[in-house]
C-alpha cells in the first residue's frame, strides 16, 4: 500500500492558483490534510454533487492538478479552511474550533444555485451561489472564517442564535472574518455580486450602507431572522470597527478571542459584550490603559452601556 500526503496545485473560485495539501491512496488524489498538529484530525473536503446529502463524497483528482472548473469550489474550502486553522492555532494557540484538533470537514456544491453557506454542528456546508448575487461560497477567506468562527463560538461562549446574543453571535464571526481577511472592511466581497465590484454582504465601518443599524437607538425589534441577527450584528460590528481602528488589528484580535471563549456565556447581550470586552482588555492591558479606553469609547460610542 502506497498511502501518501501529497502536495497539489488548484485554480480557486477567482482563478487562482494555490498550492493544496492532498492525499494520495490507491491510485486517486484526495483533498485530505494530514499536515496539521490535530493528533489524527484532518481537513478534509467533499462534494455534495449538488444534492442536499451531507457529506457527500469526497472531492478527488487523478493527477493532483484540481484545474478543473467544476473543482474550483473544493479548491478554495479545502484551502482556507487551512488557512482558518493555522490562524486559529498559531495567533490563539487553539487546536480546531474544539481546541482539542478535531476534524474540519467542508462539503461545496451543496443543491443547486445556493446563495449561503453555514456550519450544521458538525461541518461546514457551501452552496454554489447562481452566479448574480453569489459566486460559490466557499471563494471568501472571510466567508470561511465567518463559518469556522460559528462553531468556535458554538464550544465556547455558546451564544444562542436569537435577538441580542445572535446577533453577537454573528458579529464574532464578521469581527473573525475581518481577522483573517483585514484588507477590507467589507464581508463577502470575494464572492458576492460576482458582476459588480466594490461592494459585499456587509460592513464593519459602514453597517448603514448595507442596511443594518450601528448604534443601540436603531436596534431592530422583528420576529424574522431570529430576532434581527444578521441585522443588529451592525451595532457589535460598528463597535468592532471603532476598536480596531484606534488599538490595531494585534490587541484587538487578542481581546475578542479572549472575551469569546473566557467570558461571553450563551445568553450575553450588547452590554454584556462591552463588559466582556473590557474585562478581556484589562486583563491583557490593564483597566487604565489607553486600549481599555478605547474598548469603553467604541461601545458608548454605539449606544451600548
Ligand atoms: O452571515 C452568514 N451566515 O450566518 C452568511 C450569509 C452569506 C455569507 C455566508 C453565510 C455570510
Ligand atoms: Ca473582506
Ligand atoms: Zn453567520
Amino acid at each position: 500500500v502506497t498511502d501518501a500526503a501529497t502536495t497539489g496545485r488548484g485554480t480557486g473560485v477567482n482563478g487562482d492558483t494555490k498550492t493544496l495539501n492532498t492525499y494520495f491512496s490507491n491510485g486517486t488524489y484526495y483533498l485530505y490534510d494530514t499536515t496539521k498538529p490535530m493528533s489524527g484530525g484532518v481537513i478534509q473536503t467533499a462534494t455534495a454533487q449538488n444534492r442536499s446529502t451531507l457529506p457527500g463524497v469526497y472531492s478527488t483528482d487523478a493527477d493532483n492538478a484540481w484545474t478543473a472548473s467544476n473543482q474550483r469550489a473544493d479548491v478554495d474550502a479545502h484551502y482556507y479552511a487551512g488557512v482558518v486553522y493555522d490562524y486559529y492555532y498559531n495567533t490563539h494557540n487553539r487546536n480546531s474550533y474544539d481546541n482539542r484538533g478535531a476534524s474540519i470537514t467542508s462539503t461545496v456544491h451543496y443543491q443547486t444555485n445556493y446563495n449561503n453557506a453555514f456550519w450544521n454542528g458538525s461541518q461546514m456546508v457551501y452552496g454554489d451561489g447562481d452566479g448574480t448575487t453569489f459566486a460559490p461560497l466557499s471563494g471568501a477567506l472571510d466567508v470561511v472564517a465567518h463559518e469556522i468562527t460559528h462553531a468556535v463560538t458554538e464550544r465556547t461562549a455558546g451564544l444562542q442564535y436569537q435577538n441580542q446574543s445572535g446577533a453577537l453571535n454573528e458579529s464574532m464571526s464578521d469581527v473573525f472574518g475581518y481577522f483573517l481577511d483585514p484588507n477590507d472592511w467589507l464581508l463577502g466581497e470575494d464572492v458576492y455580486t460576482p458582476k459588480v465590484s466594490g461592494d459585499g454582504l456587509r460592513s464593519l465601518s459602514n453597517p448603514e450602507s448595507y442596511g443594518q443599524p450601528s448604534t443601540m437607538s436603531n436596534y431592530v425589534n422583528t420576529t424574522s431572522d431570529n430576532g434581527g441577527v444578521h441585522i443588529n450584528s451592525g451595532i457589535p460590528n460598528k463597535a468592532a470597527y471603532y476598536t480596531i481602528s484606534s488599538i490595531g488589528k494585534a490587541q484587538a484580535e487578542k481581546i475578542y478571542y479572549r472575551a469569546l471563549t473566557t467570558y461571553l456565556t450563551p445568553t450575553s447581550n450588547f452590554s454584556n459584550a462591552k463588559s466582556a470586552l473590557l474585562q478581556a482588555a484589562s486583563d491583557l492591558y490593564g483597566s487604565n490603559s489607553s486600549t481599555y479606553n478605547a474598548v469603553k469609547s467604541a461601545w458608548d460610542r454605539v449606544g451600548v452601556n
